[in-house]
């Protein structure tokens, strides 16, 4: 058994946790997969890439709107796939080699389990390694769901782990789900040229956005993809050239290769967390205080293991929060999820920060909401915009916006000043008139639903 001053399950943002605070001391970093967790590897960094390819192959297929006549020649999968991890796979093996040969770090590549309070077993090319620690943080992420009517049929399929590095494009594509991942890999790989396919149980896709977003965002979806919604799942086969999919109204779906995109679940079951007495709620999810602190004294969790928020921006927050504490046990500081914004990186893009308007009217609250089109200020008349909006919500009493909404270009970016307003508490008059918004950027439409919002005074 070798014994450290702090040992981290998961190299995502746990690596992060190796701060300048523990020079001198011993860390064990334990990572059963890809160094450097799901973003870097098969997440949010991949992703992306591959919507910048897809949106240059978009602008040009759209040039003859502005009159520019264009057209794309090809699509080199391989080349766009190999640029991609050509410059993320060495990033990561650059990270392992970092922390193997680190000063005070000892990598073990293995999947790591508690088998004692303060205890992990380390199972290392089939050899078993125990470790132990003063301090341990659990930053274990998440791993693809995939439901029974797939993995019992025996169908081939992809998640968002292996899709992005096929051997080739397929002609077409049945996506299942209609999340974050369905909404993207559909945008992706139908500016690539498959033709996509989403089977959806809910009635619309992205159904957690403000119900104005998710019903524009759909009403778009199903003029380019092939949308099914509201039947459950019921089958899967395997047919000639592909997979087909049932479903409870008796539609049959098919298509060349099959990704599934059905949510993501904690790792936490693998690592038998009740010899070490540290508590999870019932959907796997690690509990812990808002120091980070979980049921078992001395141990941490953080990110997708154990927040609310599945996204890499909350998992670096509270990293940082969590390194802090680590080493500052008398000054504990909180993790603030007070207002967590979001981006689906999909076509249209969205993004949102705080309530939609259901839930901001369901807090009894007097409000006030602003739809305002991108096609109404200058720069949205440049992009000839029809279809973009940002919705915002403000409380009428305090005057401080309590939701903010956007689906269109840049939308991601665009949110930034809301999500500024929000947590430094600025008001919509303070945000509207308390400054200059740049003339005739985009950002314009974000002004002008402000001074939409109506007050009484
Ligand atoms: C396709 C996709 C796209 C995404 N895009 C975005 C985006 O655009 N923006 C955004 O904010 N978020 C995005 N996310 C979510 C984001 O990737 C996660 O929120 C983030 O990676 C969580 O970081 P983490 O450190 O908590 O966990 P992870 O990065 O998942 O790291 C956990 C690590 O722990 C290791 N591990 C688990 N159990 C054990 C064990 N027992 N022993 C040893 N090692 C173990 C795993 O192998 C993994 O490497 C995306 C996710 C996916 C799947
Ligand atoms: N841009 C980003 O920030 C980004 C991008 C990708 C993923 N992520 C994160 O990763 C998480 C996982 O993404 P996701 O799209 O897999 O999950 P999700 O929760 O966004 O969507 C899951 C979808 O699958 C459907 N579903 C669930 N079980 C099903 C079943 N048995 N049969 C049919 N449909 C089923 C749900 O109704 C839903 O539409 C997201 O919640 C998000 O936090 C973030």
């Amino acid at each position: 058994m070798t014994h450290f001053d702090l040992a981290i399950v998961g190299s995502g943002s746990g690596n992060s946790l190796v701060t300048p605070d523990f020079d001198g001391k011993s860390v064990a970093i334990i990572e059963k997969g890809l160094f450097g967790g799901t973003c870097l590897n098969v997440g949010c960094i991949p992703t992306k890439m591959y919507v910048y390819a897809a949106e240059v192959a978009d602008t040009v297929r759209d040039a003859s709107r502005y009159g520019v006549d264009a057209h794309v020649d090809g699509i080199r999968w391989p080349a766009i796939r190999d640029r991609i991890f050509g410059r993320i796979d060495p990033i990561s093996q650059g990270g392992e080699d970092y922390r193997v040969n680190g000063a005070n770090t000892t990598a073990y590549l293995g999947e790591g389990r508690f088998t004692g309070p303060k205890t992990l077993t380390v199972t290392v090319d089939g050899r078993e390694e125990e470790v132990s620690a003063d301090q341990i943080v659990l930053a274990s992420g998440t791993h693809a769901v995939v439901p029974e009517e797939i993995t019992a049929s025996g169908v081939p399929f992809h998640t968002s782990d292996t899709v992005m590095r096929m051997e080739q494009l397929p002609s077409s594509m049945v996506i299942l789900g209609g999340g974050f991942i369905a909404a993207e890999f559909a945008h992706v790989f139908s500016a690539l040229g498959v033709a996509v396919k989403i089977v959806a149980r809910g009635k619309q896709l992205l159904t957690k956005e403000d119900a104005d977003i998710s019903a524009a965002f759909t009403e778009q979806a199903e003029q380019k993809w092939d949308v099914h919604l509201g039947s459950p799942l019921e089958r899967a086969e395997a047919v000639d050239g592909g997979v087909e999919l049932t479903l409870g109204n008796g539609t049959r779906v098919r298509g060349e290769v099959l990704l599934v995109a059905t949510g993501r679940a904690p790792n936490s079951p693998s690592l038998d967390l009740d010899v070490a007495g540290v508590d999870t709620y019932p959907d796997g999810r690690i509990v812990v205080d808002p120091h980070g602190r979980t049921s078992a004294q001395g141990i941490w969790s953080l990110g997708d293991a154990s927040s609310p928020y599945q996204l890499k921006h909350v998992a670096n927050h509270e990293a940082r929060i969590v390194a802090h504490n680590l080493a500052h046990p008398h000054d504990l500081h909180s993790f603030d999820h007070r207002f967590v914004p979001q981006a689906v990186f999909t076509h249209p893009q969205i993004s949102s920060v705080g309530l939609t308007e259901e839930q901001a009217r369901a807090t009894g609250r007097d409000i006030t909401v602003k739809v305002q089109k991108y096609g109404d200020v200058a720069f949205g008349w440049a992009m000839e915009d029809t279809t973009s909006l940002v919705k915002l919500i403000a409380d009428k009493k305090t005057k401080l916006l309590i939701g903010a909404h956007f689906l269109g270009p840049d939308a991601s970016s665009l949110i930034q000043t809301s999500i500024q307003a929000m947590s430094f508490g600025l008001t919509v008059p303070q945000m509207a008139r308390g400054q200059y918004w740049i003339h005739p950027a985009l950002a314009e439409v974000v002004e002008n639903a402000l001074l939409g919002l109506e007050f009484d005074d």
